[in-house]
């Protein structure tokens, strides 16, 4: 008779190692949000991988950085109760980038807790990178810390996806099904609307406001005279006057687009019809600010 296997793992590295695409290549659903910058992943969004023998829980961590504001430290005090919360730890560094201060800032947080979590090795992105540089990447990233293993993974290319949820999977204490079956995620509704709605409103200006936007959703209601309704409705806020501007687009057209490319997203996920109601609003410095960033979710 096989052991099942149940628990928790996450991925940690640099921003923009790959973490939540290889999550999302894990759980095959777009559960946590990808973007080309870093830090966007600001809840621990968990996508569930159910097998036969096993169910792996995926929690997706924001990168661990050097604070300079309140939500900076707010975001590494989150990344490191992640960590001593997981049966195992996927350490990610992309194939094609060399292994830097902020790899070692990681690892040496990693060594501390490798005495009681595994951390396995991931060098992420293999698709970017020859088989020659893989190789290297592999005795580079050995020689950082002690892994329990260490395996080469592209989530672009598929390439080893499934052997590193095998992987994290052999590290799992033996236990019972920790979640009922079908279930992606334990994030509530309103929290993973509130992401696409971000994910969408930062499209295309990343540049200009990276960090400036939250959102949050104040109801998701049934519409009373029809069933294959629901309303929406959602505050977006920016941190300044200006970014109000960037946001809302001539004579509010870029909103209207937003609205509905997060709209349509949102259908895909509630499977139902949606009417977004969604508003843009100034909240002073809010990243500053204790009580702004408590009413933001954060
Ligand atoms: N070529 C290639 N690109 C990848 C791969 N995985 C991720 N990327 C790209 O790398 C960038 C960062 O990926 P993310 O998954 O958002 O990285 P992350 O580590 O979760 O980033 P943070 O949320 O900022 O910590 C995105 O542009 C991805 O498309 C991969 O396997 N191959």
């Amino acid at each position: 008779m096989t052991t099942y296997r149940s628990g928790f793992a996450c991925f940690v590295g640099r921003p923009n190692t790959g973490k939540s695409t290889l999550t999302n290549a894990i759980v095959g659903s777009k559960v946590a949000i990808t973007s080309s910058k870093p830090q966007t992943t600001r809840h621990a969004i968990r996508g569930i991988v159910q097998r036969p023998d096993s169910q792996l829980i995926i929690v997706d961590t924001p990168g661990l950085h050097r604070p300079r504001t309140l939500l900076g430290q707010r975001l590494n005090d989150v990344v490191r109760a992640t960590w001593s919360e997981v049966d195992v730890i996927g350490f990610c560094v992309p194939a094609n980038e060399k292994i830097g201060p902020g790899d070692k800032f990681i690892a040496a947080e990693l060594v501390k807790l490798s005495r009681h979590t595994p951390v396995v090795g991931v060098v992420t992105k293999t698709d970017t990178a020859s088989k020659n540089q893989i190789a290297d990447q592999l005795m580079a990233l050995q020689g950082v810390m002690e892994f329990a293993d260490l395996i080469p993974v592209s989530a672009v290319d598929g390439f080893q996806v499934d052997a590193v949820a095998d992987v994290l999977v052999s590290r799992l204490p033996e236990g019972p099904q920790l979640y009922p079956d079908g279930e992606l995620t334990d994030e509530p509704e309103a929290t993973l609307i509130a992401e696409l709605i971000r994910e969408a409103a930062l499209e295309g200006v990343r540049d200009e406001l990276p960090h400036s936007i939250a959102v949050t959703v104040e109801e998701i209601l049934d519409r009373e005279e029809r069933e294959d309704m629901l309303d929406v409705y959602a505050n977006l806020f920016v941190e300044r006057d200006s970014q109000k501007g960037i946001v809302l687009g001539h004579k509010g057209e870029r909103l209207r687009e937003v609205g509905a490319s997060a709209r349509r997203q949102i259908e895909a996920l509630l499977g139902s019809k949606v009417y977004l109601h969604l508003h843009v609003k100034v909240a002073k410095d809010w990243q500053r600010d204790p009580k702004q960033l408590r009413r933001l979710g954060f």
